[in-house]
């Protein structure tokens, strides 16, 4: 086994071989250079980022952005970062589709040992955060860690277990509050309702069709 399919199959690593370095150094080019660009220099932002993740990618990345290899984020149609977002993508970190994310999030695929002897060494376990999630502003998520379909993060949330798809989940530890109901097609925050014709307001002052 190679070091690389050491990263991969999830077993103690170091990463100063095989090129990792160099990878790293590229992507680290790439970042700074996405991180200056200007705001409304979006061909230069939208090819960046083609670069960055090695594919041709359909989400909107507000920068700054960090992030160690930028290929090995797999990230769906429709995607929203918003600032100061951290990918630690030692290992795999794939994103569903239209998965929002408040500033400041941080999702780190690696860590350490705990004794201090070994702590040089890492190991990667992969994230996933399935689609239509919303991750709140400065949240943390740890290495291995699986985010259910249509979940919603709460601000600030470590996010060290698994959580189930259509949950609410909040905290440090990040624990499930309560599941997503109907209720939550009646109320957008609080007691406050969705109107028909409130809604149809905000599409049409946008420019965008009802629903
Ligand atoms: C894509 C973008 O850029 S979005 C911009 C960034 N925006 C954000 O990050 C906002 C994130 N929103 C939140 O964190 C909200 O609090 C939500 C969505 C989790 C609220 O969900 P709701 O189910 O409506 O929770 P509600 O407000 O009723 O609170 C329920 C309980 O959870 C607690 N709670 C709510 N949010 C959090 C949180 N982030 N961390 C810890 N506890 C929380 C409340 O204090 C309350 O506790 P109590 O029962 O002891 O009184």
């Amino acid at each position: 086994m190679n070091m690389r399919e050491r990263i991969l199959a999830g077993k103690l690593f170091l990463d100063d071989c095989e090129e990792l370095p160099e990878e790293r150094m590229l992507a680290k080019r790439r970042m700074v250079a996405l991180n200056q660009t200007s705001p409304d220099d979006l061909e230069k932002r939208f090819k960046l980022l083609d670069e960055i993740f090695g594919i041709k990618i359909n989400a909107w990345v507000e920068p700054p952005f960090y992030f160690c290899y930028g290929r090995n984020i797999e990230i769906g149609e429709e995607c929203f970062l918003n600032m100061g977002c951290t990918f630690i993508d030692d290992a795999k970190i794939k994103i569903g589709n239209k998965v929002a994310f408040g500033p400041g999030v941080t999702i780190a695929t690696v860590g350490h040992p705990i004794h201090p002897d070994y702590r040089r060494l890492m190991y990667g376990s992969p994230v996933t955060i399935e689609e239509n999630c919303w991750i709140g502003a400065n949240t943390t998520i740890c290495p291995g860690i699986t985010i259910g379909k249509n979940s919603v993060i709460g601000a600030g949330s470590v996010v060290t277990k698994d959580i189930p798809e259509n949950s609410v989940a909040v905290g440090n530890p990040c624990k499930v509050i309560r599941k997503i109901s109907e209720k939550d097609r009646q109320f957008y925050y609080r007691d406050e309702p969705f109107m028909k014709e409130d809604l149809e307001e905000v599409y049409r002052l946008n420019g965008t069709d009802y629903m």
